[in-house]
């Protein structure tokens, strides 16, 4: 299972999650994001990243990650855009079929949990990730619902914007293997 977790801002963080058997982090770069970090400490999370753990540069539009998305091994965006490596964010049936994973996330780092699923999304799920307000406390009933390819997280393992608790993802890493 592929996952993600988002909203990382240093260094450290990205060692819990290669310790913990994460799958990849995710860098916003969506300026009005709590956790943007710029372009130039975010290039330098990447390169210290690289070969350890796959990296993810998040965005809206493409031209919130023009500048760096070479940096990474995966682009994510809610604005569609043709790309080898793209994770396409969305709470709507896409339009496209072209990228290589879908993330259904109706919250964008807002924390916004709801555990229902519209029929397409049952389509996906072979490169499906879902997201939106999970936690260690409600990851277990995403999958009485859906078995997706992967799970993104920010917020719920969050003591703060961008402050993630290493404890708080050792117990949602912990709470998935219960259930894969
Ligand atoms: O985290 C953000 O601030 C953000 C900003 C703009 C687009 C996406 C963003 N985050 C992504 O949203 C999911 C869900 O967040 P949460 O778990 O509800 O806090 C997160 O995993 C990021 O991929």
């Amino acid at each position: 299972m592929f996952i993600k977790v988002c909203g990382i801002t240093t260094f450290e963080q990205i060692e819990w999650a290669i310790e913990l058997g994460y799958s990849a982090v995710g860098i916003v770069f969506h300026p009005k994001s709590k956790r943007y970090v710029g372009y130039t400490k975010g290039i330098k999370l990447a390169d210290y990243a690289k070969n350890k753990i796959l990296t993810v540069c998040v965005g809206i539009d493409f031209d919130e990650v023009k500048d760096v998305y070479d940096n990474f091994d995966y682009v994510q965006l809610y604005n569609y855009r043709e790309l080898d490596n793209l994770i396409y964010g969305t709470a709507d049936k896409p339009d496209n079929e072209k990228f290589k994973y879908l993330i259904f996330d109706r919250s964008m780092g807002k924390g916004v949990f709801e555990c229902d699923y519209p029929e397409w999304v049952y389509d996906y799920t072979d490169r499906l990730l879902v997201s939106g307000g999970l936690t260690p406390e409600n990851v277990g009933n995403v999958f009485e619902k859906i078995i997706p390819a992967g799970v993104d997280v920010s917020s719920g393992v969050e003591v703060d914007y961008g402050v993630k608790s290493f404890e708080k993802m050792k117990l949602f890493i912990e709470k998935i293997k219960q259930h894969i």
